[in-house]
């Protein structure tokens, strides 16, 4: 079953919670081996569970690494790519699907309507601000997507201090605080946002596509809405 905006309905009661995952990370593959070798088992374990990817479509750094392990293991890939960005972020040749949008927002949302929860992986600003993006769609009923940081060696350490310290200082509740699970490889990760249940109680909410008041997402009844 789909909702209106063509989201797959992926309840509990589903054998299988996920179809497709967004991944978000680097265009460049950071210092450290460790960075390449977590995304490359990101791919494995995707291709092992049967989740298929969809990702900002480069063919470059950790995002490339990622895509093409997934298509090398017999995995579904779509990428979303801006036609501004084809000539700096795809380099020779691409795997799985390619679609082409018009600029950054239409990506953002066609990513976020493919999927049925979001990892990021490390990057640079584009993996951050593409991140926080959908935790705020999360916090604003605009989806109920699971949202989970791969901390590799450590690597969000500082970010996932700084959303207790926001918590801490009251900017948000539980609730917003939880939208963001962490774990440092990629099966405890899968594993985390397998479980995770939307804190949603009955109430309209937001979405940013059209004046509808119904969020996307599994989970999603006509009426739902976050909990305080
Ligand atoms: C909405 C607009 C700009 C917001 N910025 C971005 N939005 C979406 N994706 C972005 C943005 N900036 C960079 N990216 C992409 O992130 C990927 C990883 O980048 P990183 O810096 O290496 O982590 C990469 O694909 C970037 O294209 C303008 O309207």
């Amino acid at each position: 079953m789909e909702d209106q905006l063509g989201t797959s309905d992926n309840d509990a009661s589903t054998a299988k919670r996920f179809r497709r995952i967004c991944v978000f990370c680097g265009s460049s593959s950071g210092r450290k081996d460790v960075f390449t070798n977590e995304a490359l088992s990101l791919g494995r374990e995707l291709v092992k569970r049967e989740i298929d990817l969809v990702y900002g479509g480069g063919s470059i750094g950790l995002m490339g690494q990622v895509a093409q392990t997934v298509d090398s293991g017999g995995g579904n890939v779509v990428g979303v790519i801006p036609k501004a960005l084809l000539g700096k972020e795809i380099t020779g040749s691409t795997v799985g699907e390619l679609i082409v949008v018009g600029d950054m927002h239409q990506r953002k949302a066609e990513m976020a309507r493919q999927a049925d929860a979001f990892i990021a992986l490390p990057g640079g600003y584009g993996t951050l601000e593409e991140l926080v993006e959908v935790i705020t769609w999360n916090q604003l009923g605009i989806h109920l997507k699971p949202v989970g940081l791969l901390n590799v060696d450590g690597f969000y350490d500082t970010l996932l201090t700084f959303f207790d310290k926001q918590l801490e200082e009251e900017f948000f509740d539980n609730s917003a605080r939880n939208i963001v699970m962490s774990a440092n490889t990629s099966s405890e990760l899968l594993d985390k946002l397998e479980a995770y249940t939307p804190a949603f109680v009955a109430g309209p909410e937001l979405c940013w596509e059209t004046d509808r008041r119904v969020p996307f997402g599994y989970n999603a009844g006509p009426k739902a809405g976050r909990s305080k």
